[in-house]
């Protein structure tokens, strides 16, 4: 982690921010307490748990949301199984996939593969992405439920969200004897020096200052190509040197990120 944060809550959210600080080992304030002057703040509250920048003037907000704006405009018209992420992770047609995407942040990749049918697990070891991304996804739940959106509550239901680091999760189901195997396993761990033209959005800039460049990204390639059934796919900007120093079978490249593949066996039709 790269920058400090404090968590704080209102009342009326007090039981589950107490929970997440307990499983972190966090410390909680009210929203009263004086803190040490912490520029990221993650705020429980009534409506949602967000992050707050609170250098500039009027604060930056960072929340997940499935159920409107950018990400329900990219599930509507964002262009199905023709998207990058879809084709590098093979999605298409009739074919759903069970995909582990082991660095999962704010689930933005994962919305996407579940959108198109697929069965995603998500693993995130960040304290802040997990309960942004955790918070997102049960007012998602609740939100399609009450507008008997049926399409949006299956494809919220087929994402599962596991607090770990994805080395050491991928490591465990290698080493048990009842675990399942992901058809796909998806890499996109934060870049060190992902410049602020690759992270267009404000949003997104905050969110690397608060999780910092996943230093140990390399130690992630090897336990995902173990694992796969069929292919590790890893996200990176252009730029990037490949993960781990592997070449990859084929890379789909755009115009600020490239999707680096890894086939193991050729998916099934
Ligand atoms: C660039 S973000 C992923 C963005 C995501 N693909 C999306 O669409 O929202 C990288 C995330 O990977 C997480 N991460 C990096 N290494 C990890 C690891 N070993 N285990 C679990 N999470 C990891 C970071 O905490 C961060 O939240």
């Amino acid at each position: 982690m790269k920058s400090g944060f404090v968590v704080r809550s209102t009342i009326s959210s007090w039981e589950s921010a107490e929970r997440f600080c307990r499983q972190f080992s966090l410390p909680l304030l009210d929203m009263q307490a004086k803190h040490n002057q912490e520029v990221f703040q993650l705020i429980f509250d009534h409506q949602n748990v967000h992050l707050l920048d609170c250098r500039a003037k009027k604060p930056l907000t960072l929340m997940v949301d499935f159920v409107t704006g950018s990400r329900d405009h990219r599930r509507k018209f964002g262009g199905g199984a023709g998207q990058a992420v879809a084709k590098a992770v093979g999605v298409k047609g009739n074919r759903t996939l069970h995909v582990l995407d082991a660095t999962a942040g704010l689930g933005g990749d994962a919305f996407v593969l579940a959108c198109l049918g697929s069965r995603v697990t998500m693993i995130e070891r960040s304290p802040v992405a997990y309960a942004l991304l955790a918070d997102g996804l049960k007012r998602g739940l609740l939100q399609a439920e009450e507008a008997g959106d049926d399409e949006l509550l299956a494809i919220l239901q087929r994402m599962t969200l596991v607090p770990n680091d994805g080395s050491d999760w991928m490591r465990d189901q290698l080493a048990s004897s009842d675990s399942e195997q992901p058809d796909v396993v998806y890499l996109d761990p934060m870049f060190p020096e992902k410049s602020k033209k690759a992270l267009a959005k404000k949003e997104m800039q905050i969110f690397q200052e608060v999780v910092g460049g996943d230093e140990d990204a390399d130690k992630l390639f090897e336990p995902a190509f173990a694992l796969a059934k069929y292919r590790v796919v890893v996200k990176r900007p252009k730029i990037a040197p490949l993960l781990n120093g592997q070449e990859p079978s084929v890379q789909l490249v755009g115009k600020s990120s490239r999707f680096d593949v890894y086939a193991k066996k050729k998916l099934p039709e």
